[in-house]
């Protein structure tokens, strides 16, 4: 084994650095808002929105012309490649709008998800062909991060040794290119939270994943303060009939982290994954105010659990965009807050009784996470099979 080492330049480390420390100051997080076609189809289809190109852009105008106040909790966006080159009705580039906030932008290169052969209906991710120029060609239009999705799943058999490793090679290739073309990159590999397993299952498999992303990381010489993670928390699989108080998903999410993630990674910047929007709030609060070993930033990379209130508010009416920027500032806040560990759970819900009867319960220590009926931010946001 040869020890043979290709650093990024000491100035392109240091550009990776600040974009990233940038990212995840205290108190922001992101919006992820680079749905493909295809999964924000599903979302405008719930709402009862025809998925054409120029809904997509209205939706993706609405988020980016919310009130310059979002980017008090809001530091990065993710975007789809079709909305880089698109523009408000006013003609400014969606790019502008967001640097015009002080909002970085950042755009999605992956290329998918694709069965991965010989294995149990297990996947990888595409992308990585032409990923050099593309990577070049986003960092000239003003992106200045980028996230890579791969997809890993717990069963009696899985993950398999060949997709973890496959989809830590993948990752650790994205990362290395991401870096050499100057866009920080955003390695996600998600276990999906799809299973019967339980909690300390869901820790196991998320630690091995993670150790062995680490090591290809290293193997292709990722500048690891120049990149961020976006892991999933740790839970228990959704048909698992035993649930897990946010305490305990703030414990078995630590451990695992510590366990595998460097302290020089810069951030980590959880998923949603299918959580509501009020329990992903409250779990990353609770991971926030968890003592333990923590050198890296905790925040959120959120789609589903800062949009679904929104989509809801929207309904593709042109008179409800005010309604929908309003429900994305609460979010948006409420995240702010868990990822300081200061979120007071339920304290943004809709309804007013809701409200105090979440505080009361919180105040007692017995708040269930979306327990409380009647209130925007508690329906489940969980997709089986979120691998699209
Ligand atoms: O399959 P797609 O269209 O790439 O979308 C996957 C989505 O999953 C995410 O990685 C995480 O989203 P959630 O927070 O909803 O789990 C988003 O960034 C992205 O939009």
């Amino acid at each position: 084994m040869t020890t043979y080492f290709n650093y990024p330049s000491p100035t392109l480390q240091e550009e990776l650095r600040k974009i990233a420390q940038a990212i995840v100051a205290p108190g922001k997080g992101i919006l992820a808002a680079d749905e493909s076609v295809s999964t924000m189809g599903k979302r405008l289809t719930d709402i009862g929105v025809e998925n054409t190109e120029e809904n997509r852009r209205l939706y993706r105008q609405l988020l980016f012309t919310t009130d310059p106040a979002v980017a008090d909790n809001i530091s990065g966006v993710i975007l789809f490649h079709e909305t880089v080159f698109q523009k408000a009705d006013d003609g400014t580039p969606f790019v502008e709008l967001l640097k015009q906030k002080n909002i970085i932008p950042g755009i999605k290169v992956d290329k998918g998800v694709v069965p991965l052969f010989g294995s149990e209906n297990e996947c990888t991710t595409q992308g990585l062909d032409d990923l050099a120029e593309r990577c070049a060609m986003y960092k000239k239009e003003g992106c200045h991060f980028a996230k890579w999705r791969c997809v890993l799943k717990i069963g009696t058999n899985t993950p398999s040794y060949q997709a973890i490793l496959e989809n830590a090679n993948v990752l650790a290739r994205y990362a290395s290119i991401c870096q050499a073309n100057r866009l920080v990159p955003i390695v996600e590999p998600e276990v999906l939270p799809d299973g019967t397993h339980d909690l300390d299952r869901a820790q196991k498999v998320t630690e091995t994943v993670l150790a062995a992303v680490y090591k290809a990381l290293n193997d292709h010489h990722v500048y690891l303060e120049g990149t961020l993670l976006k892991p999933n928390m740790v839970t228990p699989g959704m048909q698992c009939s035993m649930r897990a108080s946010p305490e305990d998903v703030a414990r078995a999410t630590v451990t695992a982290l510590s366990r595998t993630v460097p302290p020089a990674v810069t951030g980590v910047t959880f998923l949603s994954g299918g959580q509501s929007e009020e329990e992903a709030s409250v779990n990353l609060d609770a991971i926030n105010k968890f003592v333990g070993r923590k050198p890296w930033a905790l925040t959120f990379s959120y789609g589903r659990a800062l949009q679904a209130s929104v989509l809801k508010a929207w309904g593709g009416k042109a008179e409800n965009v005010g309604t929908g920027q309003s429900e994305l500032l609460k979010r948006a806040k409420a995240n702010g807050d868990a990822a300081l560990g200061k979120y007071v759970a339920g304290s943004v819900m809709g309804s007013a009784g809701g409200k105090a009867r979440a505080n009361g319960d919180a105040a007692l220590g017995k708040y269930k996470a979306g327990s409380v009926k009647g209130a925007a931010g508690d329906k489940g946001l969980f997709i089986k099979d979120h691998a699209y």
